[in-house]
């Protein structure tokens, strides 16, 4: 390997990394690092470049991102239970997005690799005693004790191996025949008797049938519908976790963080001359960057120079998170500005951090209505400004949690505390998740 490309993702290591572990051991960091670096790649640089040209179409307004998936994925949901549930979702809302909102679809998990997470605070304090915040299953434990909360880099190398377990299924299921389009009934065959949304897909899937009968009839290859493209990405948060899987591409030179095919720079690392983002302008993976109420047009055109230099769309993806009261406001002005520059950025909408509150059980929540209208406020400027909305990134889970209330499958704050599992943010349940690609998929056609 050449040292001076290696060391181009090393170069953060000089600038200020916000919401970093503060590890105890940094001897036992340099090893784990070093054995990080002697591993597989996850990825191959070849599927980023793929990627990064269907979120060309993406920017282009030729296709809609579907990203989703857990907040924190945690190391014991790594099970087949889980992983199918969660993928089956993502598939579910896919077909949903393609079928009624007549669009292609891009689909990209939250998921084998999303296991850090930046936090407000650096402590939580529970009856009186203080200990350092869960920072993610890749830094400390999520059980409040002292022992548990102590970032241990030895949980870096599990990440890796749930990241590789998690990967591996993925890739069995989209590519060995569960993910095949003939499938979409059997995805929902536990869902559909039980929920409205559920029964409104199954009316769906038999249109897709019908549609597909017609196509077998006039001759198209069955086989064509059997796998399907998915790609993985999580937030690129612990530099030292990322920058040991940053690799030389062998056929072009070039660097790629091979832990995940996107990676995305959080609201809280996005500053433009710290390390995450001098991390991302050195690897040549499809980078998102999410972009809160306080960015300000200039921040975003920073971005752009800092980030996509080329502009080559696909390489950069604004994740805008404003929140359901802020949408109108906020967005009109950056998205004016980043297109009157000549950027050809996709612009995605993540309807759930900026609309999160704490309900008087204590619970951290989101009402499914403030999703809806986040979704609804990016559409509408969108369309007043003849841009493309181009997707939607959420949190979610195939599971049937009780974690965000409203929802066709109305949950109350009452109900919160029956199946509350996240880790981090609370999810979309699977009915919830279809309740909202059904009414995106509305919204994509009505534009
Ligand atoms: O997932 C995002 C952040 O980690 C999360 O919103 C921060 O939550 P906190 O305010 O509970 O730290
Ligand atoms: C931390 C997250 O979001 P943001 O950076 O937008 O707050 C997240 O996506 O879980
Ligand atoms: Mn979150």
């Amino acid at each position: 390997m050449n040292a001076e490309i290696h060391a181009g993702g090393n170069t953060w290591r000089d600038l200020p990394a916000a919401q970093q572990p503060e590890w105890p051991d940094q001897e036992a960091l340099r090893d784990v690092i070093a054995e990080l670096e002697s591993y597989p790649p996850l990825v191959f640089a070849g599927e980023c470049d793929q990627l990064r040209e269907r979120l060309g179409a993406v920017a282009r307004g030729e296709a809609f991102l579907l990203q989703g998936g857990d907040c924190a994925e945690a190391f014991d949901a790594v099970s087949a239970e889980h992983i199918r549930n969660k993928l089956k979702t993502l598939l579910q809302m896919g077909a949903v997005l393609t079928y009624a909102g007549s669009v292609p679809v891009v689909k990209v998990g939250r998921i084998a690799g999303q296991y850090s997470k930046p936090r407000s605070k650096p402590t939580e304090t529970r009856d009186g005693v203080t200990l350092p915040t869960y920072r993610g299953d890749s830094v400390n434990g999520f059980e409040f004790t002292e022992a548990a909360r102590v970032p241990d880099p030895q949980r870096l190398k599990r990440m890796y191996h749930a990241s590789a377990a998690t990967l591996n299924l993925v890739r069995a299921f989209t590519t060995g025949g569960y993910a095949d389009l003939r499938q979409v009934h059997a995805w929902n065959q536990d869902f559909v008797k039980s929920s409205p949304s559920g029964q409104r897909y199954e009316a769906l899937a038999r249109e897709i049938d019908r549609a597909m009968n017609f196509m077998n009839a006039c001759g198209v290859d069955p086989e064509e519908f059997k796998t399907v493209e998915f790609y993985a990405s999580h937030e690129a948060l612990v530099l030292d976790y990322e920058s040991a899987l940053t690799r030389t591409d062998s056929r072009t030179g070039d660097l790629y963080d091979v832990s995940g095919h996107m990676v995305w720079i959080g609201e809280r690392t996005r500053q433009l001359d710290g390390a995450h983002i001098e991390f991302a302008s050195r690897i040549r993976n499809p980078i998102g960057v999410k972009l809160g109420p306080t960015t300000t047009a200039e921040d975003a055109l920073t971005l752009i120079e800092r980030l996509d230099p080329e502009r080559e769309p696909g390489r950069l993806t604004f994740i805008t998170r404003m929140g359901a009261d802020k949408i109108r406001d906020k967005l009109p002005e950056l998205v004016e500005k980043v297109t009157a520059s000549g950027a050809q950025v996709a612009w995605i909408c993540d309807p759930m951090h900026g609309n999160t509150f704490e309900a008087a059980s204590g619970h951290k929540t989101r009402r499914f209505d403030d999703v809806l209208d986040e979704v609804k406020g990016f559409f509408e400027v969108h369309k007043s400004l003849g841009t493309h909305p181009g997707g939607i990134h959420v949190e979610l889970t195939g599971d049937d949690v009780t974690e965000c209330v409203g929802g066709g499958d109305e949950i109350f704050v009452d109900d919160l505390h029956q199946r509350y599992e996240t880790a981090c943010d609370p999810r979309l349940n699977r009915s919830q998740s279809l309740d909202l690609a059904f009414l995106v998929a509305e919204m994509y056609r009505d534009q």
